[in-house]
């Protein structure tokens, strides 16, 4: 049975985790993403004017799936599109012998522009795949059945290299114990329900947060907008329309953010919180925490991941997810 681990390197303020992977001969660094479940990468079939700067994957070494294509939009409207590969995919030394990998023709600026960033391999449920007209399986549903465990891990970290594991859970990685919620698949997401919030010392938690999508591809933390601003009435922040969120201070006196799941509360500390300068050296901060207004539902992105060891379950036959601290 297989188990591995790949480190998870974080981009400038944490936007997003990059994890070497080779597929093929091609040894890229691509961004895990629960929030959708398509493997792609720029590649040489990809106008060479949209991959300056990026490692492509050479379709060579792959059997094109004939008549195939694949085209994503993710939720803030970039996206990608092309043609899909059989091929060769390890990933900290698990190996999927058959995987769909999709090569990109066209790519959205904002992918074009993040030259640290070659592509993304899904990690939400293979029901989103987006290749047609045969839906593919995402890299961990190719290599489950091989698993010692049915099962993923995420381990974010501020400023720092974390790590994804694949069929084992490194306990070395987190501390107390882990709480384990119902996840419903239903949308293709890891969704869970969140329960009551509070913000600052006071951990005793109430109300109720609700749905929430556990997505690694998204940066921040989107709650309930009573949330955002019931935390920013206390954290001296603002919604700032021209900067299109709420900024905050970036003084380093923002206030944690507490949150319960499955009856355990976990801490989002004040720090996470003042997410970036609004513009370099600034004193102003862009909020961590945002509005999930539009949305439809919450999402716990890499602000909330990178507090928690985060373990993503399908070993007891229904989906499960499991959070630590860290
Ligand atoms: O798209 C989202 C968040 C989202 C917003 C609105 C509705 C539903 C989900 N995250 N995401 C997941 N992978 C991504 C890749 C690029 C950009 C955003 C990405």
């Amino acid at each position: 049975a297989q188990s591995g681990t790949v480190a998870a390197d974080p981009q400038q303020y944490d936007q997003a985790y990059l994890s070497p992977v080779t597929i093929g001969n091609s040894q890229l660094m691509l961004d895990f993403d629960t929030g959708s479940a398509d493997l792609w990468a720029f590649s040489n079939e990809t106008p060479a004017s949209e991959s300056v700067g990026h490692a492509k994957y050479d379709s060579s070494t792959g059997t094109e799936l004939q008549g195939y294509s694949w085209s994503i939009t993710y939720g803030d409207q970039s996206g990608a599109a092309g043609n899909v590969y059989a091929d060769k995919v390890v990933v900290g030394g698990v190996t999927a012998t058959k995987q769909a990998v999709e090569a990109a023709t066209s790519i959205s600026t904002s992918f074009s522009d993040n030259t640290d960033s070659d592509g993304l391999l899904g990690l939400a449920f293979s029901s989103i795949n987006t290749v047609t007209p045969k839906q593919q399986t995402t890299f961990f549903d190719t290599v489950k059945p091989t698993l010692a465990k049915a099962l993923f891990t995420c381990d974010l970290k501020q400023g720092n290299a974390g790590s994804y594991t694949f069929g084992y859970i490194d306990t070395s990685k987190y501390t107390g114990s882990v709480t384990y919620v119902p996840v419903d698949d239903s949308q293709g997401f890891w969704s869970f329900t969140a329960g009551g919030y509070s913000v600052g010392s006071d951990n005793a938690t109430s109300g109720s947060v609700g749905v929430s999508i556990a997505d690694t591809g998204t940066s921040l933390l989107y709650l309930p907008a009573a949330v955002a601003k019931a935390y920013y009435a206390k954290a001296g922040g603002k919604f700032d329309n021209q900067q299109g969120g709420y900024t905050l201070p970036c003084n380093g006196n923002a206030p944690d953010f507490n949150v319960a799941i499955g009856g355990k509360t976990f801490v989002v500390p004040g720090s996470y919180i003042a997410y970036a300068p609004i513009t370099s050296g600034s004193q102003t901060c862009f909020g961590g925490i945002q509005a999930n207004t539009g949305i439809g539902f919450n999402i716990f992105g890499d602000v909330f991941l990178k507090a928690v060891y985060a373990i993503f379950d399908v070993s007891q036959g229904a989906p499960r997810l499991g959070f630590a601290a860290q």
